[in-house]
């Protein structure tokens, strides 16, 4: 286990060496760091430093309204990190909220994109998550309260890794750096009980923007009870926009351990696969199984996990961080990224293919055949595995799931599908909300790859969903009934799917005068109403009975969904149908009702009719 030397190490290092090479490093290590920011502080005025990837530069701030979380104002002056003090730029910091997640631009260089997630932002929203948990939790005479900060393998994730460590820290918070490390992991970090790691940790930051581009970044928010919701973060960003730059200062004071939290985690994985398989030591021996990593951080798996369990995992790719992401987008949606793991499947005659996004909270696999385990196929196979431990339970699902799903998992595995909405926060937390009320659920899962299951605290967790189809793969073998992938294959037998999906995103013009100064989401929402009156009226056309999200429309041997984004001015709409032909019908109805907003762009579904 884990040995804290306490070290004092130069800042310069620290930025340096965050960021860990998962092979080599030793899985029992901690380090402690000094940063000089004074531990004890009152709220009021406190000093708020940050370092640039050259320089350090620090500045005292004023908390105004920081406990009570009432905005002044939402606008900040915050320099730039690598510009002189005196170069301020106005950050609206509301705009980076994103749902239940912080995201912003955090490298300069592409066009129409300025970097409003600077270090100074950083650290202010540091700041404003320890005040933020110091309402939550009281930290005691004896410790203090602490946070772990992981990231994945963006360019920008060390310099914001320190500058929020900064603003942690500056508040009086221990700060515990793991680096590279996966979404899943830091949530897992205020569950773990190992004082070895200074676990359980009082609140969790992931720094990524998930599938976005290398030049975005974000912070995503854990404490014990699971990921911080929309109010939190909002209250957060407000918090954060009151802490004002007021002068410069030379140096702080702040004690920053880092650990190899990576290990605890990936040995909870490796220790549950085992279990599943009557504790035998390499219950994967035999199996060939690669992993596309897409440079994100999910390169883990291979080496950490499967290896030890005895599997074979030449030919996996794109295991090493890179944050230019030069292979494929880290997106199980993806497809160009389903199909580089597919080519690895038939390339190396693997058993089974496994691909991560970035941050490692989504995930897909592909059989040996090529046959892609994502979308409806994964919640299904999921399913039909939760559904034998579990008979009769509820799954809950995003909003954009098959028709052929439900009769899937109500006819041939006898449980109940709960369709709610999209995002992956809305259905565990709806999932948690359906046990409160006395109705079973033990999965929650997206078409996105995102998926939780109660026996693992509802951890949004990519790798965990992987690691229940490996005890698939494992058990079966040692049953002797099967020995490649098709255990998992034949689960989901009886799937019907679709001869026709599309998904078509109509956006909406936040600057045309249709909108008449509204809003984008008030004009999605006329859209919808509308839409959903024109379906009344159509005798081809039936409304879902049950429905949470947007409008979805039976018709045609098919259905349509149209809805909000959950993030942008965006309205996507779905259809599946048993033909070309019949999407185009369904597609038409849309395309009748929507066409009088002008200021939605549906030039993409004039181009799907025209076809
Ligand atoms: O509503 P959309 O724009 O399709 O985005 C929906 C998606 O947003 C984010 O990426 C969430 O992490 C996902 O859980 C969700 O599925």
């Amino acid at each position: 286990m884990a040995v804290m030397s306490a070290m004092p190490i130069p800042n310069s290092f620290l930025a340096q060496h965050c960021q860990r090479n998962w092979q080599s490093n030793t899985k029992s290590s901690s380090v402690l760091f000094a940063l000089d920011i004074p531990s004890t502080r009152p709220f009021q005025v406190w000093k708020l430093a940050w370092t640039g990837m050259s320089a350090m530069q620090s500045h005292i701030i004023s908390m105004r309204g920081i406990s009570s979380g009432k905005p002044t104002s939402n606008m900040c002056n915050a320099a730039q990190s690598t510009n002189a003090v005196s170069s301020f730029e106005k950050v609206d910091f509301l705009k980076l909220q994103n749902g239940s997640d912080i995201r912003g631009v955090a490298v300069a260089g592409v066009e129409g994109e300025p970097v409003n997630l600077t270090e100074p932002v950083a650290e202010a929203i540091g700041a404003a998550f320890a005040a933020w948990l110091l309402e939550r939790k009281n930290p005691n005479e004896s410790r203090r309260l602490r946070v772990s900060i992981g990231h994945d393998s963006r360019i920008s994730a060390k310099k914001l890794q320190d500058a929020v460590s900064l603003g942690l820290a500056g508040a009086g918070l221990d700060v515990i750096q793991y680096g590279l490390a996966s979404t899943p992991a830091m949530f897992n970090s205020t569950l773990t009980v190992d004082e070895t790691f200074f676990c359980p940790v009082d609140g969790s930051i992931m720094i990524t923007a998930s599938h976005l581009p290398y030049n975005r970044n974000g912070f995503k928010f854990f404490t014990n009870a699971g990921g911080l919701g929309k109010p939190d973060i909002k209250d957060i960003l407000v918090r954060a926009a009151n802490i004002c730059v007021k002068e410069s200062i030379q140096s702080a004071n702040a004690t920053v351990k880092k650990v190899d939290y990576m290990a605890v985690y990936t040995s909870d994985l490796v220790a549950a696969v085992r279990k599943a398989a009557g504790n035998t030591e390499k219950p994967l021996e035999g199996f060939h199984i690669v992993v596309d990593a897409g440079n994100g951080a999910g390169g883990f798996f291979a080496g950490e996990v499967l290896e030890p369990l005895g599997a074979i995992t030449t030919g996996s790719q794109f295991l090493e961080p890179d944050g230019m992401f030069p292979n494929h987008i880290p997106n199980p949606e993806d497809k160009v990224a389903m199909k580089a793991i597919t080519k690895a499947v038939h390339e190396n005659k693997a058993d089974l293919g496994i691909i991560f996004d970035t941050d490692v909270d989504r995930s897909a696999a592909v059989d040996s055949s090529g046959r892609e385990f994502n979308r409806n196929r994964l919640i299904a196979l999921m399913s039909a595995i939760v559904l034998e431990e579990h008979p009769g339970t509820t799954v809950v699902t995003d909003s954009v799931t098959s028709d052929g799903l439900t009769t899937f998992i109500e006819k041939k595995l006898g449980g109940k599908h709960h369709r709610f909405r999209r995002g992956y926060k809305n259905v565990i937390d709806e999932a948690i909300r359906l046990n409160s009320i006395g109705e079973e659920s033990h999965l929650a899962i997206e078409t996105s790859g995102h998926g939780a299951l109660e026996e693992n605290n509802w951890l949004d967790d990519g790798a965990y969903l992987m690691v229940k189809l490996l005890n698939k793969l494992a058990s079966a073998k040692a049953s002797g009934s099967s020995s490649g992938s098709s255990v998992l294959t034949d689960l989901v037998e009886g799937l019907e799917e679709p001869a026709f999906a599309v998904e078509l995103r109509l956006k909406i013009d936040q600057n045309h005068p249709d909108l008449k100064g509204g809003s984008f989401h008030d004009y999605g929402e006329a859209v919808l109403k509308h839409l959903e009156n024109k379906v009344t009226s159509d005798a081809n056309l039936k409304k879902a009975p049950i429905n949470y999200e947007g409008v979805r429309v039976s018709g045609y041997g098919g259905w349509f969904l149209l809805r909000l984004s959950l993030h942008d001015p965006v309205l996507p709409l779905n259809i599946e149908a048993p033909s070309n032909e019949d999407a185009v019908k369904l597609g038409l109805a849309v395309l009748a009702a929507v066409k009088e907003f002008f200021a939605l762009d549906t030039l993409a579904l004039d181009k799907f009719v025209q076809q």
